[in-house]
Parts: C-alpha cells; structure tokens; sequence
C-alpha cells in the first residue's frame, strides 16, 4: 500500500467455494494480521443472515448493503486480510472501489480454484441462495460469468488446484512476503522475488496462450516438473525441451533444435516460451522466444542466484559462438520473471558462489549497500549449503537478488539496447568473457566476472581514477566470498585480440568500464595498451 494510504494488507476475491473466508482466516493466522469476511460483515450489519435479506428484500437490497460494507472496508480496514464475497466485485461501485483500491498499491488476490472442485465445495450442503437449484450448473454459468473480472482486478493469482486449505494459506502468506521490482521502458514488466512464486505462471501467461515450451536442463528437472504441472493445470499445451546443461546448451545449434521442435508442435505467434534454469538455459530460451516468427511471449524462471540477480532481467538474449560469448543474440523483453527462491535450495554451492560475483558487481557500480550486505554475511555466503532456514534464504539471498536487479533495472529501463549508461552493467566483463574463451567455459562466469573486476580496479588506479583502497576492498571482498581474484591461463596477446571483440569496442579501440570511484562507473576508451598490460599482470597468479 503506498505510504499513509488506508486500506486492507490484501483483498480475497474468487468463487464461492474457493475458500476464500477458510484460507483467507488461516493465512491471517500465519502473517498475525486481523482478518474480517464481508458476508459475515454484511449479516453484522444487517442483523439477520443473507439468506433472510435475499428472501425478503431480494439481491438488489443485499448487493446495496454489501456495497456499503466493501467500500466502507476497503478504506478503513488498515493492514488486515479482507475476503470478499463471489459476486461483491460484479458490482459496479464495488469493481470500482478495488481498482481504486489496487491504484493506492493495494494487493487483489483471486483464489483460482478448479471450477469442479469448487463448485461441488459450494453446492455441499449449500446455503448460498445464488446457488439454489441446479447448484453445479448455475455456479459454471457464473464462474465464466466473473472469471473474467477477477482475473482483471488480481494483482495475484493463486491457481488451488488439489491444494488443501491449509497449503494454500502457505501460499498466500508467501505471496504477500514478495518481493518485486518493476522494469520500465517500451516494454515494462515485474521481476517478482520469493519463495513460491511460479504459481504466478499462469497470470503472467495469460488466456491468449494456448502451447508453452517449457525449455529447461536436466539439474533442475524437479523444478521444470513443478513449474510443467503447473502449466498444465493452467490448461496449457506443454512441450517440454530438455537443452543439454550450461554453456553447452547456449549454441545456436541447440537453439535450431528448439526451432523444429516449435514447427513439429505447431508453435504459433501466439504461444510462448518459458526459460526454466541458470543464466546460460534462459538466455538460449529468450533467444528462441525472440527469433521463432520473429518473437513470441516469453517468461524467466531463473533458478540458480546468478540467473535471479541477472541473467533473468534485461532482455539480453542470446548464444555464444566458436569466437566468442554472447556474439549472436537480440534485445527482447520477457513478459516477466518469476525468481522462486525456494529453488536455490538445490543449488551445488560453488554455482551460488559464482553467482556472487555479479552481486559484487551491482555493488561496486551503484549500491554500497550490497557490498555491506555481502561482507556482514560473507562466511554463510560462502558457505551455503541449501539447507539454510526460509527465513534466511529470504532476508540475504532474497534481498541480495531484490537490489541487484533494481541496480539492473535502472539501467535497463533507461538504455535497454545498452547506447550507452547500460554499459555500466558489463563491468569487469571485457576481460571476464575472455577468461571464459580461453578456458573454453570450464569457468563460470561469475569467477570470470570476479577476476575481470579486480582487473579493472587495477586499471582505474593505475591510471589514477581511483585510490588503491578501491582495489584492495575488490580483492578482499572478492576473497572473502569464495570468489577468484587472479588468473594464470592463457596469454597476453591471446586476451588482448579477445578483449578487442568484446561488444563494447569500436572499431580498434578498447573500451572498458571502470569505476571513477566507489559507486561511479565510467567508461574508459583506448586506454595505453601499457596500462592495460599492468593491468592484466597485476592479476595473474
Ligand atoms: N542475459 C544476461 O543479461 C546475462 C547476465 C548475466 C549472465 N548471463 C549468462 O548466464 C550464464 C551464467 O549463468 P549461471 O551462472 O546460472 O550458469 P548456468 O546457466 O551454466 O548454470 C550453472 C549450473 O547450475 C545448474 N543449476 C541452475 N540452477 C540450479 C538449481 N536450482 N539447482 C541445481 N542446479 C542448478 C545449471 O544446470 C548449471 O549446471 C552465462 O552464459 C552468462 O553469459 C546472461
Ligand atoms: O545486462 C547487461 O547489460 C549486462 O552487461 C549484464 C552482464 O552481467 C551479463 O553478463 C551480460 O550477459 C553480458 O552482456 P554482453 O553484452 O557483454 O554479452
């Protein structure tokens, strides 16, 4: 909710039977938030049940008092968990106020329950007057009457499809501890951040898609099996498409792989892509999303940190060549990312620490607080195991990811085809893909990243745009976070023709980002190439 605004932490909308007043109570008891019922409040009100009003005075007198109610609460119902009744938002003054409601930051959450699950739940001994006589029929007729409203007013979607009340309620108190950083420019979407969010698939989806390809690689099949039940659930046509694992998976002739597979099934402008995995799997994933009939919807389900805190966002799709990373790719945003926490868990911990490397690097170019955040918890950084609590995989790694892709997003928003400020971005990146060519990707990015980092400190204070101490806290925050910080392969002349095909160069000029101290990139172009070689010997072993 913006700040001084009234109003209820979230509203609960969806049909009778989706339980949105059992839920809605039980997730008020997890979050330790106050809950109130509008048809409980309604009969409060009017001192005598909805049944006795609907017989008496008919609907239009209890729609008249629930208005009053709803809109009442709406305003007045501060920080508590406030479920509507089905039909409340088919009001016109109602639908109003939610969207008012929504405008102020308020939080709409639609029960999505399975219409025959549902409706049998609400037709059970039923004392809905709106669900008299031919209780299953009528409740179909209005669920494909108001489906349509909530899914227009939901700022979440919770599918409940075989859930139990109590699962949901987890749920539901996850949702409403997201975190979500908003992406501007021609193409806006959110980054949402916390456990549990692929539920949110099917929203960011939509109705319009019918086939979703599910690309994915095989260390994270359990989380592409989840996220590819879930699809189903959704009432999506699913081809699932295992891509061989990392970098290897990133070549364009796994992407023409991907291509016929999209003809064989039928793929049309209309269907989607959904890149499941680390940074390499969506990056391959968004390339085929953004060239298959010249770009189809695509959603990012990053799994491993580096991907969540930037591979995910950006609209940087692409596929590595024999000569070099990332030479072949396009600029295409995704309709949304989905970072789900809970699949760091089965994370191999030297993955999570390379992911590391391009936190550093957020920090380093604009948020200090990152680099605080990393050096107060850098022991249990680099040490994670998987096995940490939920509490601290949401307040470390979760905020960790939440500032690093709002440090990403501000230059994304303001330069997605990266003219000129998203430069800033690729710090430490000229000399780090190197490092990755020469040693044929047996390196993780993230280390790369780490080494070309120092790097780049060292050819800021060499060249006297920043004080040593610079230097010295890149090496040993790098250090401390299990990150490396020099390099022994390969040679001089070999780095020096692959950093002169790095995307950043012109013509014959080396172009670098470096830091004009802490917080402030620049860019550095043609460097004396003797600088640049003192530079690359401060880094080697
Ligand atoms: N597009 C961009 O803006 C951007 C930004 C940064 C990096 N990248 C690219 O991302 C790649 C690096 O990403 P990465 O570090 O995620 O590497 P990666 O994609 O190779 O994944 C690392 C390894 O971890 C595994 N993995 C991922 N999630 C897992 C999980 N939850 N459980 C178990 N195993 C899991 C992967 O299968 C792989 O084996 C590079 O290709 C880099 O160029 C792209
Ligand atoms: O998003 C960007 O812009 C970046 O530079 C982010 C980098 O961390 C990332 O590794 C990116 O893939 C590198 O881009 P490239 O243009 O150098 O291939």
């Amino acid at each position: 909710m913006s700040a001084g605004k009234a109003g209820p932490r979230a509203v609960i909308i969806g049909m009778p039977g989706a339980g949105k007043t059992r839920v809605g109570r039980m997730a008020a008891g997890i979050l330790d938030m106050p809950f109130k019922d509008a048809d409980q409040e309604v009969e409060r009100v009017a001192g005598r049940s909805i049944a006795e009003i609907m017989e008496t005075d008919g609907e239009p007198a209890f729609r008249r008092v629930e208005q009053e109610v709803v809109c009442r609460l709406l305003k007045g119902f501060n920080g508590g968990l406030f479920a509507l009744g089905g039909g409340s938002p088919m009001t016109t003054e109602v639908y109003e106020g939610l969207m008012a409601y929504r405008g102020r930051g308020g939080v709409i959450i639609y029960l999505d329950a399975d219409p025959d699950e549902a409706a049998a739940r609400a037709a059970h001994g039923s004392k809905r007057p709106l669900l008299a006589r031919d209780a299953i029929g009528r409740w179909k007729r209005l669920y494909e009457e108001r489906r349509p409203i909530y899914e227009s007013l939901a700022t979440i979607s919770l599918p409940s499809y075989g859930s139990s009340p109590k699962a949901m309620a987890g749920r539901l108190a996850e949702a409403l501890n997201e975190r979500l950083v908003h992406i501007t420019g021609s193409d806006p979407y959110d980054v949402r951040i916390g456990p549990g969010v692929s539920s949110r698939l099917r929203t960011l989806l939509g109705e319009q898609v019918l086939r979703v390809a599910l690309i994915h690689t095989r260390p994270v099949q359990r989380h592409a099996d989840h996220a590819r039940a879930l699809l189903r659930q959704g009432g999506y046509r699913v081809s699932d498409i295992t891509i061989p694992d990392a970098e290897a998976g990133k070549t364009v002739q796994v992407a023409d792989g991907v291509w016929n597979r999209l003809a064989e099934d039928g793929f049309t402008r209309s269907d989607a892509v959904v890149g499941l995995g680390g940074g390499a799997a969506t990056d391959l994933a968004g390339f085929v999303a953004a060239s298959w009939m010249r770009g189809i919807p695509y959603v990012n389900c990053p799994t491993s940190l580096l991907a969540m805190v930037d591979a995910s966002a950006g609209g940087k799709t692409g596929v590595n060549t024999p000569q070099g990373k990332n030479l072949v790719g396009a600029f295409y945003t995704p309709r949304g990312v989905l970072a789900d926490l809970k699949t760091l868990r089965t994370l191999p911990r030297e993955i999570f620490v390379e992911g590391l490397g391009e936190v550093v690097k957020c920090g380093f170019i604009m948020d200090q607080s990152i680099l605080d955040l990393l050096w107060a918890h850098r022991d249990e950084l680099r040490g994670f195991t998987g096995r940490e609590s939920d509490e601290w995989i949401e307040e470390v790694p979760g905020e960790l990811v939440e500032r690093s892709v709002t440090v990403k997003a501000g230059y994304v928003s303001l330069d997605l085809r990266e003219s000129g400020p998203r430069e800033f971005l690729n710090y430490g990146h000229t000399l780090g893909h190197a490092i990755e060519q020469v040693e044929h990707f047996s390196w993780r990015h993230g280390q790369a990243v780490a080494v070309g980092m120092v790097f780049a400190a060292e050819l800021s204070s060499i060249l006297g745009y920043a004080e040593r101490d610079l230097v010295v806290e890149h090496r040993e925050l790098v250090e401390a976070l299990g990150l490396r910080t020099s390099w022994s392969g390969g040679s001089w002349e070999r780095v020096l023709d692959l950093m002169h095909r790095d995307k950043k160069a012109r013509g014959d000029k080396l172009r670098f980002i470096i830091l004009d101290g802490r917080g402030h990139p620049t860019h550095l172009d043609d460097p004396p190439e003797d600088a640049v070689r003192e530079a690359f010997e401060r880094i080697r072993k």
